[in-house]
């Protein structure tokens, strides 16, 4: 995005960001059950942080997925967007039967007058990054490393629904949250996060899982909110993920449930946010 942004200012020419929806991924397979980084709504809000002047947003339907590369490049990035500076991914290849790549926008630039530069990948600890690794990471509990390879904090966001109202008789009230079907979540397990809502920010931890010790049997993501004392039911609001507490475990009854809230509670407190 820095570099983006910086050919935009160099060139004098409007940045933009082109991405295709729904997700090539889910028409190429569309029995693969794939979970998304971030949904539609959190990919415009992080393109609009980072200063990105446009969001085209292309459907990917059957017409467009039988474009060459060729017909992709002069139908919609030259034709549809008047593109004069494009920047691609180092590995990136599109159009039918990946027939675009870097070399071939090379070869149209000179004809169709516009600049096009590759980026180098960005590498940490020696790897690649790559939207696969950083799934993984997130479904192997490993928020840290994810949230490296992110350049942010990983986030949910949902509305509070009701739950077993368990939580309050325990002294630890959680907000269960209703994610979109689409987004990853991490492994299960608890974890330090930091919640927002109605734009204010309060430390919590919280815990996806099937809550096993109450027998439960749904997979819930629910917070307990630090110095936070209201009804949010029916409120949006939004956890960063900073760290991890532990794996789901089946505690021998509420009592020793209690006790490692007690501790998760007391590593949330110490946690330097
Ligand atoms: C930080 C945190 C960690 C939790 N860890 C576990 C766990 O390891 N095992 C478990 O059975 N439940 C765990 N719970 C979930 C509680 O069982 C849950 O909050 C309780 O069942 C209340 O549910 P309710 O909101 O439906 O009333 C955790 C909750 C929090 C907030
Ligand atoms: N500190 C807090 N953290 C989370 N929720 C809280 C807190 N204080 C009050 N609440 C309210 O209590 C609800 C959770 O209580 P709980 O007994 O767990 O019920 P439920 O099972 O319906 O989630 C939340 O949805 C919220 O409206």
């Amino acid at each position: 995005m820095d570099e983006l942004k910086k050919a935009g200012s160099e060139n004098n020419l409007e940045t933009a960001v082109l991405t295709f929806w729904p997700h090539p991924r889910f028409v190429f397979n569309p029995n693969e059950d794939l979970k998304l980084l971030n949904t539609l709504e959190e990919k415009t809000l992080l393109m609009e942080n980072y200063g990105v002047g446009n969001l085209f947003l292309k459907e990917f339907d059957e017409e467009f997925r039988n474009l060459t590369g060729e017909e992709f490049v002069r139908q919609i990035l030259i034709d549809r967007l008047n593109v004069k500076y494009l920047i691609i991914g180092y590995d990136h290849s599109f159009g039918k039967n990946k027939s675009g790549n870097f070399e071939l926008l090379k070869k149209l630039s000179k004809e169709l007058d516009f600049e096009v530069e590759q980026m180098e990948a960005i590498n940490i600890h020696e790897n690649n990054i790559s939207s696969t690794k950083i799934r993984k990471a997130l479904l192997e509990g490993d928020i840290i490393k994810a949230n490296e390879m992110l350049g942010y904090h990983y986030s949910l966001s949902g509305t509070v629904v009701h739950g077993k109202k368990i939580g309050r008789t325990i002294g630890y009230p959680t907000a269960n949250i209703e994610t979109e079907n689409i987004k990853l979540l991490p492994k299960k397990g608890a974890y330090i996060v930091e919640v927002f809502v109605e734009n204010k920010s309060y430390k919590g931890m919280l815990s996806i899982g099937t809550n096993p010790t109450v027998n439960g049997e749904k997979l819930t993501v629910e917070v307990y909110i630090l110095d936070f004392n209201g009804d949010i039911y029916g409120e949006n609001i939004t956890v960063k993920f900073r760290d991890s507490l532990h794996d789901e475990i089946k505690f021998e009854g509420l009592e020793k449930l209690v006790e490692r809230l007690d501790e998760d509670k007391r590593l949330t407190e110490e946690f330097n946010f």
